[in-house]
C-alpha cells in the first residue's frame, strides 16, 4: 500500500544554510509515527514544509498521492492535515466548548455561525468526550493547566476532522500524571487518524511509540522500534555525545 504521506528527496536553506539534506521520509495510513532529534535537527522545519509554511529549495511531498508543494497553507489544511504549535493557540478568554465550536465552524457554512444554539453540535461533544474535557467545558481555555490545554488543542485538530494530524511537542510543560493522560489520548486518536508527534522525551517514547524516526542536522539517522533505535551507536553519539560535551562545557565553566 502507498503512505498516506511521502517526502522525497527534501533539502531545505535558509540563507545558505541547509536545515534539511535529501531527506526521504513516509508514514502509512493510520500509523502513530515518532519524530525525534537533538535541537536543531530539522523536525520543525520537516513540519513546517509538509504544512505549507516553508518552501524547500527542491524534493516532494505527496499526501495521498497528491503534491503538496506549491499549495498554499489553507488548501493543504483543506486536504485534510492539520497542526500543533510549540506555542498554545487557543483562545484563552474563551470557554473549551467555545474554542473546540470555533474550530469546528472551519467546517461548517457561515450561517450556522450566526445561528443561537443552546447546546454543542455532536461533533464538538464527542470531541468533549474523547480528550476527557467534558467537565471542563464552560471552563475559560486561559485557566488550564498545560496538560489540558493540549488536550483541547488537541480537541481543536480532531474537529476539523483532519486525516494526519502533526504534532509539536505536545508533552512539553506537562506533569507525570498528565503525559499518561495525553500518550493514552494519542493511541486512542490513531485508532482513527494518521499522527505523527514530535517528541524529545525518551521515557514518554518508550511508553508509546512503536515506529520513531531520528533525525541529525537535517539527515535522516535511523528509523526503527524504539528498542532498535535506542541501541543504535549513531543515536546514542549523537545524544549521549552532545550529553558529554555538555557536561565538559560545564566543568570548563565551573573551573
Ligand atoms: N526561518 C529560519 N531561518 C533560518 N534558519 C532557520 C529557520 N528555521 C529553522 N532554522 C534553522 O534550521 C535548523 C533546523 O531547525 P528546526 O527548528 O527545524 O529544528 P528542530 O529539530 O525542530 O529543533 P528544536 O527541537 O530545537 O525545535 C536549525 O539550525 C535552525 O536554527
Amino acid at each position: 500500500m502507498s503512505p498516506l504521506l511521502e517526502v522525497r528527496g527534501l533539502n531545505v536553506v535558509f540563507d545558505g544554510f541547509r536545515a534539511v539534506t535529501d531527506l526521504d521520509f513516509s508514514v502509512a495510513a493510520g500509523e502513530l509515527r515518532f519524530v525525534i532529534g537533538p535541537n536543531g535537527a530539522g523536525k520543525t522545519t520537516l513540519v513546517d514544509c509538509i504544512t505549507g509554511r516553508t518552501k524547500p529549495a527542491s524534493g516532494r511531498i505527496t499526501f495521498d498521492g497528491q503534491e503538496i508543494l506549491g499549495r498554499r497553507e489553507h488548501r493543504i489544511v483543506r486536504m485534510g492535515i492539520g497542526r500543533t504549535f510549540q506555542t498554545s493557540v487557543v483562545f484563552e478568554e474563551l470557554t473549551v466548548g467555545e474554542n473546540l465550536d470555533l474550530a469546528a465552524s472551519f467546517r461548517r457554512p457561515l450561517v450556522s455561525l450566526l445561528r443561537r444554539r443552546r447546546a454543542y453540535p455532536d461533533d464538538v461533544v464527542q470531541v468533549l468526550e474523547t480528550t476527557g474535557l467534558s467537565d471542563l467545558v464552560d471552563r475559560k481555555a486561559g485557566v488550564l493547566s498545560h496538560g489540558q490545554r493540549q488536550w483541547l488543542e488537541i480537541g481543536m485538530l480532531m474537529v476539523q476532522q483532519p486525516r494526519l494530524l502533526l504534532l509539536d511537542e505536545p508533552v512539553a510543560g506537562v506533569s507525570k500524571s498528565e503525559r499518561e493522560r495525553t500518550g493514552e489520548l494519542l493511541v486512542e486518536v490513531a485508532r482513527t487518524h494518521t499522527v505523527v508527534v514530535i517528541e524529545h522525551d525518551m521515557e514518554f517514547l518508550r511508553r508509546f511509540a512503536t515506529v520513531v524516526t531520528v533525525l541529525h542536522e537535517g539527515r535522516l539517522l535511523c528509523e526503527g522500534s524504539v528498542a532498535e533505535v535506542q541501541a543504535d551507536p549513531r543515536v546514542q553519539e549523537v545524544y549521549l555525545g552532545r550529553a558529554r560535551s555538555e557536561q565538559r562545557e560545564a566543568v570548563d565553566v565551573d573551573g
